[in-house]
């Protein structure tokens, strides 16, 4: 499965240490940026390049990352086609999957260790949608205001 991911700062040295254990794990990984750790970047270009990019890749899912991951899901939200959801356990990572067919987990670097930020991301890439009619009924909707 190809993997796009994102950060700003704040999360740098989470995305490398995802970009490196989800690549061993045999996952292909595009890598947004940042690529350098720059205190003062700003992260709405890379995150929205990030969703732009899922949105655009069939059957891939996206990964952004930030301080509190709020920003992140807000700018990855604003992308049609993206249902972003912002995860700070495995459980709401599960959920987002079975419930919301979400294309992009957001999570935040100064929120959980580097080995729990890399459960939550597992968890969530490896999370089927069941397509659940009540679920899909719900996301339909979402979708109807959106385009309309
Ligand atoms: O999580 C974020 C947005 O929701 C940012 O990563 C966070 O706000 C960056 O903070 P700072 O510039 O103080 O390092």
């Amino acid at each position: 499965m190809r993997v796009h991911i994102a950060t700003d700062h704040a999360a740098f040295e989470l995305k490398e240490y995802l970009v490196s254990r989800l690549k061993e794990d045999g996952f292909e990984v595009v890598d947004h940026g940042a690529h350098a750790y720059d205190p003062e970047d700003d992260y709405p270009p890379f995150i929205i390049a990030c969703a732009e990019a899922v949105v655009a890749d069939e059957g891939a899912l996206g990964v952004v990352l930030g301080g509190s991951g709020n920003g992140e899901q807000i700018a990855a939200n604003k992308v049609r086609g993206v249902r972003a959801a912002l995860a700070c356990n495995v459980d709401l990572a599960r959920l987002a999957r079975e419930h919301n067919n979400a294309n992009i987990v957001a999570l935040g670097g100064r929120m959980q260790s580097l080995e729990e930020g890399y459960d939550i991301v597992r968890t969530f890439l490896d999370t089927d949608f069941p397509g659940e009619a009540r679920h899909q009924r719900r996301i339909d909707l979402i979708s109807e205001y959106e385009n309309r």
